[in-house]
């Protein structure tokens, strides 16, 4: 009996010459061999080969693919087989320490006469099992990247399918699963609002549930959650809010000021009182505004009732605050009375835009006030004290001794936070600024428009169903006379067209009404039935409200503008929106083309690039996955000719009237 030893692997994938040697004669055996026709097939190779390597020089190391493998086939051998001994097995576990494995372990080769040796197996060979090469880890999607670090209750968030309608019935007891009182369904129904949107579909009954103690003024022992809602431009966000607001704080007896909205630009300011207005109508809501458009004395005097005596509960002459962060700010600093410790809503719409404005640290200030502070009361004793206009979560600051425990116990704020954006902020930092409470999402988007969640995580935001995009890639030099083109030979009227600057926005207007004029004359002195204006935040207050007046009375058809009014503003009848110069991000360019395509409506978008810009605005389009929905339409020479003759002239008046 010879035992040879096995040989350590040879990974070099060369052939040494025993192993040359070995393998040559291992094919002759193989040709003497008669066929088997059971048998375990390794076992039967193995005892053959040990016997011919007996004839090899002892010394001679045998290559590792000689030693016998025990391998996990099945045995098709119907009687154990008695010679044979059980292999050995080594027992191992795996790196994760979860899974036993067994390892086959290498053998003493025994040699045996092969008259007795059992009939070998015609099967094929084992083979050695390989082992992957270890290799790096696949890059983390797109997809998971967005995921990380990202608020739970973002990735929790409800979607709501923006093509959802809930018809408002008109009166009786039922309200439709609405959540709306009988005085409220009326009022909408008067205003031509006879079913909810998508949005206000899910955040309604979600505000206003149907236990009437979940709607009180004040909730300190069960705060209510916090609500963050993301739908796109148009989708009827205001009224999601306004509503709510109204009924709930309808049924106060005292005013105080309990709801405060923050909005970026005092034109927003004016758009959500008149929708509060409307809705609130002979409700008995006192509504105000503070947004520096007036004295700050005069603001004070339509704010606050006293500013005299100092009053634990503040003194407030409205309900309903409506506001710029700014001027928030000089009252919460600057007014006597001016609390917030009565707040039920605080909606901040906008709000990414708002979040990003860090004017005075407002929104720490403003967070701060809705919440008692732990320091010294903060009216000291003997001074006047009113303890029945002290909110709840304040009572502890009063100075009196004999206020009950269950009243002076500590409790939260009632003050419900409200955020709404068509591109909400999914920065964990700017969200964990607001100290949400328990937040809900909503998140309005198209039915299958892929993974909601993830499309605001990666800012892909949704954009109305009725809006059709495109882009036209001009020359520099052509591009007013591409925008000429688009006015007199698309009718692209009805329009905001949204430049760079105040500048740009002076120079545009003055050379259409240059073209304009040239092309009048030119046509047979025909009067113009385009009129195009510049709003900008040159011009005052009351000269942009008198423009904005005229666009919506259709008296101005083309009014051109910086992003100024980019955001929210609501104009129903604008079917077109240009950029003429290209927006800067995707975010400008969603609330851009948001001003048109607005509640169900049908809007056309159209940007203009220059050539030069045309590799970053498609990049920008790539990224979201937003390029092959913006149609590009070609214009050729031949398309602008018959407006160049007016447009040279133009261009010339316009040099002489920047050169006087
Ligand atoms: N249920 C409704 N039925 C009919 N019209 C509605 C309804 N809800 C809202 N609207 C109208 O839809 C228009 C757009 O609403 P709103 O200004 O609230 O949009 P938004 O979502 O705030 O848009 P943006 O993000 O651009 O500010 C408004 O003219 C509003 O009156």
């Amino acid at each position: 009996m010879v035992v040879v030893a096995a040989a350590p692997a040879d990974n070099s994938g060369e052939k040494t010459k025993a192993k040359q040697r070995y393998l040559k004669r291992k094919k002759q055996r193989r040709k003497n061999k008669p066929k088997a026709v059971t048998g375990a097939a390794s076992e039967s190779e193995d005892e053959g080969d040990a016997g011919v390597v007996s004839d090899a020089d002892p010394t001679e190391e045998r290559p590792v693919d000689d030693v016998p493998i025990e391998t996990d086939i099945p045995q098709t051998e119907d009687k154990p087989r008695k010679d044979k001994r059980p292999k050995k097995r080594q027992k191992v576990v795996d790196e994760d320490g979860d899974v036993e494995m067994e390892r086959p372990e290498v053998q003493d080769v025994t040699v045996v006469d092969p008259e007795l040796a059992p009939p070998a197996a015609s099967a094929p060979l084992p083979t050695l099992p390989s082992f992957p090469l270890p290799a790096l880890p696949d890059a983390p999607s797109k997809t998971e990247l967005a995921l990380q670090g990202l608020d739970q209750a973002l990735v929790g968030a409800e979607l709501v399918d923006a093509a959802g309608l809930l018809p408002i019935p008109p009166d009786g007891e039922d309200d439709g699963g609405t959540g709306l009182s009988a005085k409220t369904r009326k009022q909408l129904i008067d205003l031509g609002i006879v079913e909810l949107f998508a949005v206000q579909t899910s955040l309604l009954p979600f505000l206003l549930p149907g236990n009437p103690l979940q709607r009180s003024l004040y909730l300190p022992f069960d705060p209510p959650r916090d609500v963050c809602v993301s739908a796109p431009t148009g989708s009827g966000k205001t009224l999601a809010y306004v509503v709510p607001i109204v009924e709930i704080l309808s049924t106060r007896i005292v005013t105080r000021l309990r709801a405060l909205v923050v909005l970026p630009t005092r034109d927003l300011v004016t758009q959500v009182r008149e929708t509060f207005d409307a809705v609130g109508k002979g409700r008995g809501l006192k509504i105000g505004t503070a947004t520096g458009q007036h004295s700050f004395s005069h603001e004070q005097s339509q704010l606050i009732a006293d500013k005299m005596t100092h009053l634990a509960g503040g003194s407030s002459k409205v309900d309903i605050l409506i506001c710029t962060p700014g001027r928030l700010i000089d009252h919460l600093t600057g007014t006597p009375n001016f609390s917030l410790q009565h707040l039920r809503f605080l909606v901040i719409d906008e709000a990414d835009r708002l979040l990003a404005q860090s004017f005075q640290d407002w929104l720490v200030q403003v967070l701060a006030a809705t919440r008692p502070s732990t320091g010294e009361p903060s009216v000291p004793a003997g001074f006047p004290q009113y303890h029945d206009a002290v909110a709840p979560a304040f009572r502890t600051l009063l100075s009196y001794a004999d206020i009950p425990s269950f009243v002076a116990e500590r409790k939260e704020s009632s003050c419900q936070k409200l955020l709404f954006s068509a591109t909400l902020t999914r920065d964990p930092g700017k969200l964990a600024a607001l100290e949400l409470r328990n937040p809900k999402y909503f998140v309005v988007q198209e039915k299958n428009d892929g993974p909601g969640v993830l499309d605001v995580a990666m800012d892909k935001f949704t954009m109305p169903a009725t809006l059709t995009e495109h882009m036209l890639v001009c020359e520099p030099s052509l591009k007013p006379l591409a925008f000429f083109y688009l006015v007199y030979e698309r009718a692209v009227t009805n329009a905001l067209v949204f430049t760079k600057s105040a500048e740009s926005t002076a120079r545009l207007v003055r050379l259409f009404d240059f073209f304009d004029t040239a092309r009048r004359i030119g046509i047979g002195g025909e009067p113009s039935a385009v009129t195009a204006h510049a709003y900008s935040s040159d011009l005052s207050a009351s000269e942009r409200k008198s423009i904005l007046d005229k666009f919506r009375a259709r008296e101005i058809q083309i009014l051109v503008c910086s992003d100024l009014i980019s955001r929210g503003i609501d104009i129903s009848h604008v079917s077109h929106v240009v950029s003429y110069d290209v927006p800067v991000d995707m975010r400008k360019y969603v609330h851009r083309v948001g001003r048109t395509a607005r509640a169900g409506r049908a809007g056309d978008a159209w940007t203009l690039v220059e050539e030069q810009e045309a590799r970053y605005f498609k990049t920008m389009l790539k990224q979201v996955d937003h390029l092959d929905k913006v149609r590009r339409v070609k214009v050729g020479e031949k398309d602008l000719a018959p407006l160049a003759v007016y447009y040279e002239g133009a261009l010339g008046q316009l040099k002489d009237s920047y050169a006087r």
